[in-house]
């Protein structure tokens, strides 16, 4: 079996440093915005672009994001698809995820089937990934029929953890929900990597350097922030915010 590019590369990198990916949602920037926080992003030392949403990031509006992005840095780009419509040809990589704590089989298997030829025909790198929601999991835990994990049982969400390590997912990603009012907790960041082999991601609301530099200290591999940089106001105060939080993450060493 063959690892591709992106998921090499963030392989590489975890052995020496703690990653950042910014997450950018074309429901919410232009092209012009993505292509200018992109450009910014790899200057201040962001690992790689995110790219989608929960309420339908898909056709034209995504691909010009894509595009727009590739142009302005040389980032990887990874789609984080909403559903199969959230794939463009323009992009290097997708969570190929599955969201294992829905009571949709849609989230779990179907929207996976929905979009595997085109994966394919698109030349995409799927990188299999365990997606679990935690409270309070806002809009992508009402759209994506889950169940969130309650905030104070870290042992539930390291039992999927381990079952999607064990299902064959070579990434976890604990959800908290783009905006959450707090991020997910600590100590749970930190059960759920006590059982893991494979790297974990951690994202939804997190928007400070001190909220990015205690969750890489609980354990998360790769942080993940968008809501703190699309809607920053301002390209000023979007590079503000993203030099603080970089400097959270880069503080802590694996
Ligand atoms: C692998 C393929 C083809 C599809 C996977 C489909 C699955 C499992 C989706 C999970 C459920 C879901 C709706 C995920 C959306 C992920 C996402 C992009 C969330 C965050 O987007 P933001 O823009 O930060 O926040 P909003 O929720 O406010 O849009
Ligand atoms: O927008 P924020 O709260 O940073 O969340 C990022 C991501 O985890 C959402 O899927
Ligand atoms: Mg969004």
């Amino acid at each position: 079996m063959k690892i591709g590019k992106v998921e090499s590369y963030i392989h590489e990198k975890i052995e020496k440093e703690k990653l950042h990916f910014v997450l950018l949602d074309p429901d919410d920037v232009s092209p012009e915005l993505a292509s200018k926080l992109a450009k910014m992003s790899e200057e201040l030392g962001v690992d790689a672009i995110m790219i989608g949403g929960s309420t339908g990031a898909e056709g034209e509006v995504l691909d010009n994001v894509v595009k727009a992005i590739k142009e302005s840095s040389n980032l990887p780009t990874i789609l984080f698809p909403g559903s199969h419509g959230g794939l463009s040809k323009y992009a290097d990589a997708l969570f190929f995820m599955s969201l294992l704590n829905s009571t949709n089989p849609f989230f779990i298997t179907g929207a996976q089937a929905l979009g595997a030829f085109r994966v394919k025909l698109y030349g995409l790198e799927p990188i299999p990934m365990a997606y679990l929601i935690v409270e309070p999991g806002e809009t992508v835990g009402w759209v994506g029929d889950a169940k969130p994990i309650p905030r104070h049982k870290p042992k539930i969400a390291a039992a999927y953890a381990l079952a999607g390590q064990y299902l064959g997912m070579r990434l976890v990603y604990l959800e908290a929900g783009s905006g959450a009012p707090s991020h997910v907790p600590n100590e749970m960041v930190k059960i759920v990597k006590s059982v893991l082999d494979v790297p974990l991601i951690v994202g939804g609301g997190i928007r400070s350097y001190e909220d990015a530099k205690e969750v890489a200290m609980a354990g998360a591999d790769i942080i993940v922030t968008g809501t703190a940089i699309e809607k920053a106001g301002s390209l000023e105060e979007a590079e503000k915010r993203l030099r603080s939080i970089i400097k959270g993450v880069k503080e802590v060493k694996p």
